[in-house]
């Protein structure tokens, strides 16, 4: 673990002074400046991000945020307005293929020829990319996959969520040292999504893979993601774990809500008298309470004794959802 710190603002790591920006060894994916336009409009915006060796980072964002236009430049497939892109040391632009060789790439809808078996498709990328007696890679990548059984079948008969784990498996078969993933976890069910999440997590634990995913489905990536970077309007707003940002956010300040069966405005009356209580909204039949430690036990005690009739009580947690909706508000307003 280096020393440097994440940089709210930039989503830079930075060491000393919040400008410099640290280039370590384990830094596999590294972006400084970053600006993409099309005509009039700003896709990505002075991106400053690092991606180490071993690591799930998730790039999430609302539809527009630049996530994809970000991926392609990683991939040599779209070129910066400015600024410099790096993944393992190589520059994307001037060496698309070596990049495509040592980089697995997912796109969010992946195509296979549907009259072709999952093997069959899997043999024909190899061969494209020049890959010599393939054949236990690719049972290899299907196993991984999950696909075994399904490896002779049509994929033209393969669900949204096979050909996603196939997209994967395709990947794999280049033995890839970075993997990106377009948001892996799109239309897919909620097994499906939980298949593709087991095995990113093994991707990293067990081969020691940089996966670099976007995704709008925040509470689906949430707990694979060893770190994520929050991006709006093509520029990256926090970067750090979730507990990090849920940390961040909180400002030592806890929310609760509170239900009772009978006088709601009373009972929020007697809430907001106690100490350490900030603030007391209504959310509905809902009393939500801003607090400045967690006096949970003091709500139920208060309520109780003065004779209401307690039906909920629960502290929340600074979630994924709602680290990123406060830091999307945030930069919009
Ligand atoms: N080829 C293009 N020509 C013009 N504008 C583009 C082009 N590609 C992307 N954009 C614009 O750049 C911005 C960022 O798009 P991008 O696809 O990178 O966002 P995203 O975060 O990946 O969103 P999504 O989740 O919808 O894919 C959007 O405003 C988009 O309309």
């Amino acid at each position: 673990m280096d020393d440097s710190v994440a940089n709210v603002s930039t989503g830079t790591e930075t060491k000393g002074t919040a400008t410099e920006v640290v280039d370590l060894p384990e830094h596999v994916i590294k972006i400084d400046r970053l600006t993409k336009r099309y005509g009039d409009v700003t896709a990505v915006d002075r991106l400053d991000l690092r991606v180490r060796k071993g690591e799930v980072f998730g790039l999430l964002g609302p539809n527009g945020a630049g996530k994809t236009t970000t991926i392609l430049t990683l991939l040599g497939l779209i070129e910066p307005t400015s600024g410099t892109v790096r993944v393992l040391g190589m520059n994307p632009t001037k060496e698309a293929i070596k990049v495509k060789q040592r980089v697995g790439y997912v796109p969010d809808s992946v195509g296979f020829y549907p009259s072709m078996t999952g093997r069959e498709n899997l043999r024909y990328t190899a061969r494209l990319n020049g890959i010599k007696d393939a054949e236990d890679r690719i049972a290899d990548a299907l196993e991984q996959v999950g696909l075994t059984e399904a490896a002779d079948r049509r994929t033209g008969g393969y669900s949204r969520g096979m050909l996603q784990r196939l997209g994967i498996a395709d990947a794999l078969v280049k033995n890839p040292q970075v993997m990106i993933l377009d948001e892996p976890t799109i239309a897919i069910d909620p097994e499906g999504v939980k298949l593709v999440l087991d095995l990113i997590r093994r991707l990293r634990d067990e081969r020691g893979m940089t996966v670099l995913l976007s995704s709008h489905l925040l509470y689906q990536v949430q707990e694979v993601c060893d770190r994520v970077g929050i991006f709006v309007r093509g520029r990256l707003v926090a970067v750090g774990s979730v507990e990090e940002l849920s940390q961040r956010l909180a400002q030592g300040r806890t929310v609760t809500e509170i239900a009772v069966a009978d006088d709601v405005d009373l009972a929020a009356r007697r809430i907001a008298k106690l100490d350490s209580v900030q603030q007391v909204d209504r959310e509905g039949d809902l009393i939500v309470a801003v607090c400045t430690a967690d006096v949970r036990g003091k709500i139920a005690e208060t309520l109780v004794g003065a004779g209401h009739t307690l039906l909920h009580l629960r502290q929340r947690s600074s979630h994924l959802d709602e680290i990123y909706h406060r830091y999307f508000h945030e930069q919009v307003n």
